[in-house]
């Protein structure tokens, strides 16, 4: 198969978006398999969902690219660049950052589930880029398709023409040449503005930290020609480097050479400093540089902070090292040193939302191997102090003592929110249980399009959830950003034997602060085990009160029931105990489990 010399006018550059569920890693991997990128064999269950974390969720979180060759109906060869997107409502900035290197999107609809909220979005996403949306109709061989239904919706809804859209079935393999034909009938070739004698602009697509090979990042030359050996420059560090490899995925990686202008794929400059190539950074030659970058794209701002400290303090300089790997491949990861009288040393780390947070904990306890605590996620809250400063405060921990606060400003959201009108009710009233303003409703055929202010508080945690279930998984969601708004919030502390915890304090409504604080209470009451002598438990609102319970004391040992010389199971029995406290962290006299920390996320609601 040729893999060189596709005139620019045969390339296709584009990405696949939909809802989560949708099937767009399904119809990734048909249309790999269609153009023989990989034999069956190959193919591991869905190749482009690569991390397994993702593969055991069945999510897709990183962008990733793969170049095929297909022989289209015209008896011309194409070169077909496919960048994957990922589903989720926490990773929808991720969409915008793959959708830079493309000049099409197949918006992939499940023809039984119709239009949903990652869909609008994802799709305004790709409209407002200027790329060219194809719409397809997908799981048509199940006996709830309606396409004819889904897609009238997608013109009321969406606004783009879809009646004739491609009706296929990316499991059973119909309708996926039509697919492939459309691709290169509708996407735009770069051809009008790739320019190979211009100076060299490649956008940084995504980046990430191999072992063996350091940086590898995923690019779009938009002008110019990069080939091996010469000398290239990260624009916006100024650094030099030579470029050891390039080529594109297939998906395997395959060396070429050289990428022009138009084309998707990799590059490999022996950068071992992995913030050497920041995503949405560009690249150019030394010798001939291009005057100005490339606009990048959105960037995103972490919406949920949480501490994070490594269960053991031998532990702190890996976690750094494993923040600063991670931190490459995902550019919304942030992260500070902190510091907690209750926990020691750790760091203070941003997320987009709770999925994003999750993931980040179970890679670095999986891949990496570290214990850890992770406090209650905060949203990020501006707060107006008595002299008139203002102050961005992602910690309870640091919010001002309450006299020196004028004013406790929070962030709003704007959430779309579609739904089947049968459940209309309960999603209103979860949002109304929410502290949210409707501000639009419309109804169009069975669906209902519901748009409400919330607090980002209310909907980052557990929204989505809560949302689902309410639904019976037929609502979806998708949210932005929209202003802060002053709110009576409040700092509620918790005290261990009249100690208090920084790591558990919480900013919450001042509506909310007394049955969330005695959830906490009780919620703690439970899991932390009973000691040899009584643990009080307070939730506080300043000096005053507002909850409290106690765990009783401990009366009888443990090993008390091993009787004499059994000493192996004596043994056995301490060594479990220490390993149910490898979880356990020490504050004042008391030991307290990990789960007690997430006691504080996990009640109230
Ligand atoms: N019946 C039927 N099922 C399909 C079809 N395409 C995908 N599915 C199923 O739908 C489910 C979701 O498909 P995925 O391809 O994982 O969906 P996705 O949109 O990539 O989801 P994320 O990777 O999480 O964004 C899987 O169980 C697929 O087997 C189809 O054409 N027909």
């Amino acid at each position: 198969m040729s893999q060189v010399g596709i005139a620019k006018k045969n390339i296709r550059n584009f990405s696949v978006i939909a809802h989560i569920d949708h099937g767009k890693s399904t119809l990734s991997d048909r249309l790999i398999q269609t153009c023989g990128g990989l034999t069956q064999r190959e193919m591991a269950e869905q190749v482009l969902d690569s991390m397994d974390i993702e593969r055991e969720r069945g999510i897709t979180i990183k962008a990733q690219s793969v170049t095929l060759y297909y022989d289209a109906n015209d008896g011309e060869r194409y070169q077909l660049n496919f960048i994957d997107t990922p589903g989720h409502v926490d990773f929808s900035y991720e969409v915008s950052r793959s959708l830079a290197g493309c000049e099409g999107a197949l918006l992939v609809v499940d023809a039984a589930q119709g239009v949903e909220a990652q869909t609008l979005a994802n799709c305004y996403t790709a409209i407002d880029m200027d790329l060219e949306v194809v719409p397809v109709l997908n799981k048509i061989d199940l006996p709830s398709a309606e396409p004819e239904r889904v897609a009238q919706e997608i013109e009321d809804i969406v606004g783009i023409e879809a009646h004739d859209a491609v009706r296929c079935s990316a499991k059973t393999g119909i309708g996926i040449d039509e697919v492939l034909e459309r691709i290169v009938k509708q996407v735009p070739s770069p051809e009008a503005e790739a320019d190979d004698e211009a100076p060299l602009q490649a956008l940084i697509i995504d980046s990430w930290f191999d072992n063996y090979q350091g940086v590898v990042s995923l690019v779009r030359i938009k002008k110019g020609v990069l080939r091996v050996g010469e000398k290239m420059k990260v624009m916006s560090t100024g650094q030099d480097h030579i470029v050891d490899k390039v080529g594109i995925f297939t998906p395997k990686q395959t060396e070429t050479g050289v990428l022009r202008a138009g084309e998707v794929g990799y590059v490999i400059a022996g950068i071992k400093e992995i913030h050497g190539a920041p995503v949405g950074d560009t690249l150019t030659h030394s010798k001939r540089p291009a005057d100005k970058m490339l606009p990048g794209f959105k960037k995103v701002q972490p919406q949920v902070y949480a501490g994070m400290f490594p269960i053991s303090s031998d532990d702190y300089e890996n976690f750094r090292d494993a923040l600063d790997k991670l931190s490459l491949n995902d550019a919304s990861l942030f992260f500070e040193p902190e510091n907690s009288g209750a926990l020691g040393f750790g760091f203070r780390c941003g997320f987009l939302g709770m999925l994003h947070m999750e993931i980040i904990q179970e890679r670095l306890e999986r891949e990496y191997d570290i214990d850890l605590i992770t406090t209650a996620p905060t949203v990020v809250y501006k707060v107006e102090t008595t002299k008139g400063e203002i102050k961005m405060v992602d910690n309870p921990a640091y919010l001002p003592p309450v006299n020196e606060i004028q004013a406790i400003y929070e962030p709003i959201v704007e959430a779309n929110i579609l739904v089947p009108q049968e459940h209309v009710g309960n999603v209103i009233t979860l949002c109304v249980e929410r502290r949210g303003m409707q501000t639009n409703m419309v109804y169009h055929g069975k669906q209902v399009a519901l748009t409400y202010e919330l607090p980002m508080a209310e909907v980052v945690m557990d929204f989505f959830d809560r949302l689902k279930s309410t639904s019976r998984g037929y609502a979806s969601l998708d949210y932005q950003f929209k202003r802060f708004d002053e709110s009576d919030m409040v700092r509620v502390d918790i005290l261990i034997n009249g100690e208090r915890v920084d790591a558990l304090a919480m900013i919450l409504h001042r509506s909310q602060a007394q049955y969330r604080g005695r959830d906490v209470v009780d919620k703690m009451r439970e899991l932390i085990p009973r000691q040899m002598f009584d643990i009080a438990i307070q939730a506080t609102i300043g000096n005053h009160v507002i909850a409290r319970s106690t765990v009783k004391q401990l009366r009888k040992n443990v090993t008390a029931k091993c009787y004499g010389g059994d000493v192996s199971r004596k043994k056995k029995l301490l060594q479990k105990q220490k390993e149910g406290k490898k979880r356990m962290k020490q504050l004042g006299n008391v030991e307290v489990p990990q789960e007690a920390f997430l006691a504080v996320l996990k009640t109230g609601k």
